[in-house]
């Protein structure tokens, strides 16, 4: 008789969102994951209609706005949501045991603190952006930045889409941390956030961030290294979330062999 292998039990957190959809479709063309929960918000007007719905096809995973019955079929929580959404899912997770990939953006340095506490006891993978693409721009950043570090102004500059809440954007933010590492600064020091107004010439310690929010850009990220005579623009820009989705079920497939710690996804792809 053939075998099945056995499936990675995977719930969505904020399954009705833009990253909630992508990944519930991303789960079901898996082949070695099955969609095992999908939470909500209690005001969302999809609470108890079935998950795939969107898709027009049935999962028989309702969603829920229910922590304990969310996930108490589930391995792995993806999580795509807001802050506060997420810390109470990873309080949920550590007390189930259930792992966690968090995709969400925009946690205060406290957070971060939890969710690494948290991960004393689950595993977690963590990054603000999952996509291939991005990690190895990281790693480009840094061989960059450190060529690069005296006569040149570094400038981020990202885009996204109206709907986004936090700026600048998670991956925004660890680009400026990859780069101020390389180069010995520290980010919290020389990180310019806005400029208006007189704002004297330019300190060439500084990191400065520039964020354009419009209509569907789905992300783009461009680190300038302004010298004189030249400039170099490292860019990548995402088209789908496809990307996003892949590379959480990466970082799930990466969990099922870990008990706890915390891990990004240079771990996940051997970056490190
Ligand atoms: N790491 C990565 O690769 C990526 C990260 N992101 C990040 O993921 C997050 C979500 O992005 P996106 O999918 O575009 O956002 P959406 O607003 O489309 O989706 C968020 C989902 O979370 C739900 N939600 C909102 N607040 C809470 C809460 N307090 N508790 C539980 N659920 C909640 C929303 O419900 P409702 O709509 O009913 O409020 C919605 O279903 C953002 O932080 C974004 O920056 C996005 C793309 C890639
Ligand atoms: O909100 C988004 O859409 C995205 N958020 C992440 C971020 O804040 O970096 C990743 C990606 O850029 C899309």
């Amino acid at each position: 008789m053939a075998q099945t292998a056995p499936q990675l039990k995977v719930a969505v957190a904020g399954a009705t969102g833009r990253m909630g959809h992508m990944l519930i479709e991303a789960i079901r063309a898996s082949g070695d994951c099955q969609l095992a929960g999908a939470l909500d918000v209690a005001a969302s007007p999809a609470i108890g209609n079935d998950a795939a719905a969107f898709l027009g096809l049935a999962s028989g995973v309702p969603v829920t706005a229910d922590l304990q019955a969310g996930l108490q079929n589930a391995q792995v929580l993806i999580d795509f949501t807001r802050p506060e959404g997420t810390m109470a899912h990873l309080k949920a997770c550590r007390a189930g045991g259930v792992k966690m990939v968090i995709g969400t953006t925009g946690f205060t340095d406290p957070q971060k603190r939890e969710i690494a506490d948290a991960a004393r006891d689950i595993a977690i993978v963590m990054a603000p952006n999952m996509s291939v693409g991005v990690n190895v721009t990281l790693k480009l950043l840094e061989m960059a930045a450190k060529a690069l570090s005296t006569g040149y102004d570094i400038e981020i500059i990202e885009a996204h889409h109206r709907h986004k809440v936090d700026a600048p954007s998670g991956t925004a933010l660890k680009m400026g941390e990859v780069i101020a590492e390389a180069i010995g600064r520290d980010l919290k020091e020389c990180a310019v956030y806005a400029r208006e107004g007189v704002t004297g010439e330019r300190d060439p310690s500084t990191i400065g961030f520039s964020a354009i929010r419009g209509g569907d850009i789905v992300g783009d990220h461009t680190v300038l290294f302004a010298g004189t005579g030249e400039r170099i623009e490292i860019t990548h820009k995402s088209s789908s979330r496809t990307t996003y989705a892949r590379g959480s079920l990466r970082a799930a497939r990466f969990l099922a062999g870990r008990d706890k710690g915390l891990f990004d996804m240079f771990d996940v792809l051997g970056l490190r």
